[in-house]
């Protein structure tokens, strides 16, 4: 939805090749983290190349109601002067976090043990996701908490005033639950420790360190990783460089895969092996996909990637990558869409809990564009159609959510008809920029009504 709460009806058509660079916005975790670690820390922390997406000014926003001077100072530039760990003030109003997961789980950590209450809400999307998974763990530490039945938005969460470390086993594989332990655990005395089943993107860990706490990581023999993390340190500002979003790179990765004569360049794309699934699913799929430069940027690796229109073929995605390609299964199973055999992707409940239920949003959109699907409560099958690729001339409902909208408009660049998405208002949550950054390739994605 726009800023006015009206739909954006796009539609997406073939219009040949995709040609030229594509440069990508901030990493939208980053983007977050270093909004947060900078208010908890102090000092002023200068961040260049922050996301500018709506889910980011939403976490900038509420910094400053916790107390934070947080200040744009040119295109990507920010400065954030922090109160400290256990610093945070009272927010006089609601905190209202939009259509972002990440922002308000990592804030409720962030103030679950400093003796203050605040109120969250969100948008339509954000109100029906389960926040009883952030709010249990930090129970542990002192915090008490009353939101909506199941644990929905709009909740208040009010802080422990004699925090006590905890030791906590995550239920799911979710980095913005391991996150809000983590971030709680930095104003308790003594050691929190959390054990994740399955290792998943690692932002604050390395970040913290760089903020100056003490963490400590292994991996488990089992899969999965054990974090200790010594309370009360004194978190210091730093100047930091936020990488490329490889989730958001994921659009026109794909795009040029399956356009046929494309060829799109993205310079200094994050490569953090805990975000780089899609690469490697892609590549088993027959992907022409070149990684040039590999070095590192803002303390994480990364690369320039090329990616060449290529014949695809459908592969099973292993379960254990969910965690380092989540949030790239909607655009993976388009692309799957114009591959040549099926493509299965299991161990994937937890999209059902995204911005959308993401299988079904996935599974009716292919539907509606003449793709056979089949789904069960974890797993997505997608029947590939070959270059040939997907019919098209469908409408796809995106439920508020970005990368639905984001994935269906990409494979209207390619199917035989074009392809509509409800509302593409969501897009500007994490990639402002996606629809220029399109056209500039060639993409024809117009504000139109439905086909
Ligand atoms: O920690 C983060 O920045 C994120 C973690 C993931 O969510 P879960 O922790 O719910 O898997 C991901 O889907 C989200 O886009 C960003
Ligand atoms: C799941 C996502 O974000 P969040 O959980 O922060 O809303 C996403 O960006 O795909």
């Amino acid at each position: 939805m726009s800023a006015h709460g009206q739909p954006i009806p796009l539609t997406a058509r073939a219009r040949g090749p995709l040609r030229g660079e594509a440069v990508i916005p901030g990493d939208k975790s980053v983007s977050h983290r270093a909004l947060i670690f900078g208010a908890l820390s102090l000092g002023e922390t200068r961040i260049a190349g922050l996301l500018e997406g709506q889910d980011v000014l939403d976490t900038a926003r509420a910094m400053a109601a916790f107390g934070a001077q947080v200040e744009r100072t040119g295109e990507g530039a920010w400065s954030v002067r922090g109160v400290g760990v256990g610093g945070f003030a009272e927010p006089e109003d609601v905190i209202d976090c939009g259509n972002s997961g990440t922002g308000v789980r990592l804030i409720m950590g962030a103030m679950a043990t400093t003796a203050i209450s605040a109120c969250f809400t969100g948008d339509a999307s954000l109100r029906k996701r389960p926040m009883g998974r952030i709010t249990e763990p930090l129970a542990l530490f002192g915090a008490e908490s009353r939101g909506r039945r199941g644990g929905r938005l709009p909740l208040v969460l009010t802080g422990a005033a004699d925090p006590v470390p905890v030791s906590y086993r995550l239920p799911m594989a979710s980095a913005q639950v391991k996150s809000a332990v983590l971030l709680a655990g930095l104003n308790a005395p003594g050691i929190t420790e959390v054990i994740e089943p399955e290792a998943t993107r690692d932002h604050t860990e390395r970040m913290l360190a760089g903020f100056g706490a003490t963490l400590e990581s292994e991996a488990l023999p089992e899969g999965g990783r054990r974090i200790l993390l010594t309370g009360q340190p004194e978190l210091t500002g730093r100047t930091l460089a936020v990488p490329r979003d490889p989730s958001s790179a994921a659009f026109p990765i794909c795009a040029a895969l399956i356009v046929e004569g494309s060829e799109v360049r993205l310079p200094g794309i994050a490569m953090n092996p805990t975000r780089t699934g899609l690469i490697a699913t892609l590549q088993e799929m027959g992907a022409d996909l070149a990684l040039e430069n590999a070095r590192e940027e803002g303390g994480e690796p990364t690369a320039d990637v090329v990616a060449r229109f290529s014949a695809l073929r459908g592969v099973e995605v292993p379960p254990e990558r969910a965690p380092s390609m989540i949030d790239e299964y909607p655009v993976l199973a388009v692309a799957a869409a114009f591959a040549e055999g099926k493509t299965v992707m299991r161990g994937i409940g937890e999209l059902r809990v995204k911005e959308s239920d993401r299988i079904d949003a996935v599974a009716r959109g292919l539907e509606a564009c003449g793709v056979q699907v089949e789904e069960t409560e974890d797993s997505l099958t997608v029947h590939g159609l070959g270059a040939g690729g997907m019919p098209g001339g469908g409408t796809v409902a995106t439920h508020l959510d970005h990368r639905i909208a984001m994935s269906f408009l990409v494979g209207g660049l390619a199917s035989r008809r074009p392809v509509s998405v409800d509302d593409g208002g969501p897009i500007a949550t994490s990639f402002p920029d996606f629809r220029p950054l399109m056209a500039r390739l060639g993409a024809e994605i117009g504000e139109m009504a439905p086909a």
